[in-house]
């Protein structure tokens, strides 16, 4: 008989079970302690319960884990000193959409050499969650495959869904069972119905196909997360002046969702270079400084050194720090806008 099935499929490679990843990196309690609150912080700042600007700094896509953690030490002590008006998180993004081909990230290829052994990439991915959580530094990423959480979710304390998946109704699935506020991007070519849609449907129970902690595919039924929100990253033009602002404010009280968002100084609201990142955060200072709240929060892509480099190098080897993804800003201008947002709020 002719086969009819997996014709292009080359090969199947067995994952380790959330459970037993589990059982070779558990949780501490001083990371569950720092996911717990900072879900709550990220979750009081949607309501309106309380007032703080949210910032989610850090690099475009992990490449080097010491690269990260030395990061992350930084972004630690400058969270402490700005605590009182900033709530300040790290972006830890493990999972890279790609406009067609590219390295996915470290999940997928932890090694950068297209072995894509996903269980180190897994295991990789957990263990500096848990080294970020244990300093007591929230972390956020960005969820592409709808199989990940199982294995890192419990150390998230902000998810996004990216402007290439918001319309999808796996990931939409996805974030209706998620246990942390999710911000739903905007489209990438600007639209924001998709991600309108998108709160309103992870908003609701659904039910699905994903795995249980032990791998097992099951049927998934979920509660629907009351914590979705808005994240404006730009399109064919950028979306952060206070015209889109107010638009996409009055689209969500429409529709009785959330009306506070997150507006993203990066992609293509800053015309995807980096130099453009600050002008954006100013803008965006300037008008949550006028009084408009509903600016809850600002996302930068920030690494130790500026600028972006090719994956994997040309033959060269890679320059420490420095994003093999999008540009990013260094950490001294991560420091000085984030410095001079605290001084004027
Ligand atoms: O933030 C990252 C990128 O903008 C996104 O992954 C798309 O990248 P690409 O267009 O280079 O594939
Ligand atoms: C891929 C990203 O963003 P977007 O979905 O807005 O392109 C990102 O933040 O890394």
């Amino acid at each position: 008989m002719k086969k009819t099935f997996d014709i292009h499929v080359k090969e199947f490679k067995p994952l380790i079970s959330p459970t037993e990843m589990k059982q070779v990196l558990p949780l501490t309690d001083a990371a569950a302690h720092t996911v717990v609150s900072g879900r709550k912080e990220v979750a009081d700042i949607l309501t309106g319960k309380e007032d703080r600007l949210l910032i989610i700094a850090g690099p475009c896509s992990i490449h080097d884990p010491e690269a990260a953690l030395e990061y992350a030490h930084k972004l630690m002590a400058l969270r402490r000193e700005v605590a009182d008006k900033i709530n300040l998180i790290m972006r830890v993004y493990f999972e890279k959409p790609r406009t067609t081909v590219g390295w996915k990230g470290l999940i997928n290829d932890p090694f950068l050499d297209a072995s894509y052994n996903v269980n180190a990439g897994l295991e990789t991915a957990r263990k500096l969650l848990i080294d970020i959580n244990d300093t007591g530094l929230p972390t956020a990423t960005e969820i592409l495959d709808p199989i990940t959480p199982q294995y890192i979710a419990g150390l998230l304390a902000w998810v996004a869904v990216g402007a290439r998946t918001t319309e999808s109704q796996t990931h939409r699935e996805m974030a209706s069972g998620l246990s942390m506020p999710v911000g739903f991007k905007n489209s990438t070519d600007g639209r924001i119905t998709a991600a309108v849609n998108a709160i309103q449907a992870a908003g609701s129970p659904q039910h699905f196909l994903g795995i249980d902690p032990d791998g097992r595919s099951s049927v998934v039924s979920t509660t629907g997360n009351p914590f979705c929100h808005l994240v404006l990253r730009g399109g064919a033009t950028p979306n952060y002046d206070p015209v889109s602002v107010g638009r996409a404010r009055t689209i969500l009280r429409e529709q009785h969702l959330p009306d506070r968002l997150i507006i993203d100084c990066s992609h293509d609201n800053s015309g995807q270079k980096f130099t453009g990142q600050a002008f954006v955060f100013k803008s965006a200072l300037d008008q949550r400084l006028e009084g408009n709240s509903g600016i809850m929060g600002l996302m930068l892509e920030s690494n130790l050194f500026e600028g972006r480099q090719n994956c994997p190098g040309d033959g060269c080897a890679l320059k420490y720090g420095v994003s093999i993804t999008d540009e990013c800003i260094s950490w001294e201008t991560t420091e000085q806008l984030i410095r001079c947002a605290y001084s004027q709020l």
